[in-house]
């Protein structure tokens, strides 16, 4: 069970939905779905609904006391770090629930995702017409994201959905009248065949997550379940990019592992099959150039897109210390460091000077020494590689990067980010910030080494490296979460002693 880092309790999610007699959807999926997340599962059932693996037989909607009495008592003792909303039979529900909300963030704001079920994935319908509306109005601007499957969306939009520019189009109006962000669910429609694609539109950008289509009847509850596992990582902490992708893989691995045929005669359900740890389940996250964005309209300019960069010699990079001068860089490799970044932020004329005494250390001493930021300087120089952020890939010319062969290193904060640097292909990866760190504010995108053990394990044999307030105490702990090298500035730069802290960091790191 995860637990909260200030009062080690239990992590709480509330599912408010519809119970399914048949255990495949609704508030039965949920609970499994928290329970694979490591949360605690709460539940206020909307309707108690009769149904089984062919249909459902009734709807059976609790009173309005019924659903409040759950919810107060929930609030009184197991206060929710995320809340999951699926069924809401009616207009009356909806409103009352959105009046219940409005007092609980009045305690505490947390994160509402809203997956608005009208129709069961048999057909039936399960909501009055009237709740669509009242959940516009009242319901939506309380949540953190919707997430409507195309059917929901082309209802609720009123806009028709044929084709990726219409898709976008109305999520981008339903996120404008509901104020929430929205991720467009696709399983009801192949834009690619062979390819299930969901849509991300937070109000400034979208996304296009896309998966392989799985052929699989068992599909019962799959928008209940990514919408729970989508809170339940909400709840465990974190950012709504990441609890996206990582939903989407857990409802593919569920589609892919799930061993539900023998389960009723008709469509079985989803299966829950624990925490998404295979890089095959996760979605691709498109980038802007990349040819497969074209048929999912995304723009971008192809002339300076590149995937596939030189390799590095080794994939455990070991010590790999990032400093801000070519003093530092030659008392490092003299002491036997062979990864190193030269980090200059605030240049002066001499940049250009200070770039190629660099490099000439770098091949004197045989460093993969990478530069961070200067890419065309680092093209001219003939570096061994340049780093880049996640913002600096949309003005780089990585075409002409590769084309010099120089490696290329990616800064990644998560999930969401590692997978679309993933796309690139790059030399290698880096995943921070780890830790707090003095050298630079990174308080929003902290990871923790739980998080990087769980990121490191979808990418085994790629070169890894962790940044972000490594130090030698904690060291062991990021090593044993996967990855293959450290890399630090003030561990070494700020040491009381420089050459006694590269000898301890690389007794510690593979390859010595
Ligand atoms: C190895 C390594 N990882 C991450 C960074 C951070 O790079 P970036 O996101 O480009 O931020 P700045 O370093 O430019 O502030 C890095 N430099 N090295
Ligand atoms: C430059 C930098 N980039 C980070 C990232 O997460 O992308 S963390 C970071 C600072 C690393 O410095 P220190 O080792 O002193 O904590
Ligand atoms: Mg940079």
């Amino acid at each position: 069970m995860n637990r909260n880092d200030m009062q080690n309790k239990p992590i709480v999610c509330w599912s408010i939905a519809g119970s399914d007699s048949g255990g495949g959807a609704g508030i039965q999926a949920d609970l499994l779905t928290f329970a694979d997340f490591g949360c605690h599962g709460c539940t206020a059932i909307t309707a108690n609904t009769a149904q089984n693996t062919t249909g459902v037989a009734a709807i059976n909607r609790v009173s309005l006391e019924a659903l409040r009495s759950q919810l107060q008592a929930l609030q009184r003792d197991l206060f929710p770090a995320a809340i999951k909303i699926g069924l809401l039979a009616n207009r009356e529900q909806v409103i009352a629930v959105a009046q219940f909300l409005r007092e609980l963030f009045r305690v505490a704001k947390v994160p509402v995702i809203y997956d608005p079920v009208a129709v069961a994935s048999s057909g039936a319908a399960l909501a009055e017409s009237s709740s669509g509306e009242a959940a516009l109005d009242a319901l939506f601007p309380l949540c953190e994201l919707i997430t409507p499957n195309l059917h929901e969306l082309e209802s609720l939009a009123r806009a028709p959905v044929a084709g990726a520019e219409q898709i976008v189009a109305a999520a981008q109006q339903l996120q404008q009248s509901g104020d929430t962000a929205v991720l467009v669910t696709g399983g009801h429609g192949e834009l690619v065949e062979g390819e299930i694609a969901d849509l991300l539109w937070d109000g400034e950008r979208s996304d296009w997550f896309v998966g392989d289509k799985i052929a699989s009847e068992n599909t019962h509850g799959t928008g209940c379940t990514l919408s729970s596992a989508i809170a339940a990582c909400r709840a465990l902490g974190y950012p709504l990019r990441d609890a996206c992708v990582v939903a989407k893989a857990y409802v593919q691995r569920g589609l892919r592992l799930g061993d539900t045929d023998a389960i009723g005669s008709g469509a079985g359900p989803l299966g829950h099959c624990g925490w998404p740890g295979d890089l095959q389940d996760f979605p691709q996250v498109l980038v802007p150039g990349d040819v497969r964005g074209r048929s999912y309209g995304q723009a971008g300019n192809i002339d300076t897109f590149a995937r596939g960069f030189a390799p590095v010699d080794a994939c455990a990079l070991g010590l790999y210390p990032v400093v801000d001068s070519v003093e530092w860089l030659e008392k490092l490799a003299e002491l036997g460091v062979r990864t190193l970044q030269l980090r200059i932020k605030n240049p002066g004329d001499d940049l250009k000077s200070l770039i190629q005494q660099a490099v000439e250390i770098g091949e004197r001493y045989n460093l993969r020494l990478f530069i961070n930021d200067h890419w065309q300087l680092a093209i001219e120089c003939g570096a061994y590689g340049v780093h880049l952020g996640q913002e600096d890939l949309q003005t780089a010319d990585l075409k002409a990067i590769k084309r010099a062969g120089l490696r290329l290193g990616i800064s990644t904060h998560g999930f969401y980010e590692l997978l679309r640097a993933h796309r690139y292909r790059p030399s290698y990866l880096a995943l921070g910030a780890i830790y707090a760190t003095d050298t630079k504010d990174m308080s929003d995108q902290l990871q923790g080494v739980e998080k990087l053990a769980h990121m490191a394990a979808l990418l085994p044999d790629y070169p890894l490296v962790a940044i972000g307030g490594i130090n030698l105490k904690r060291a062991p702990a990021v090593v044993a979460a996967g990855v293959g090298s450290v890399a630090v500035v003030s561990a070494v730069t700020k040491a009381e002693n420089y050459r006694e802290a590269v000898r301890a960091f690389r007794a510690l790191l593979p390859g010595g």
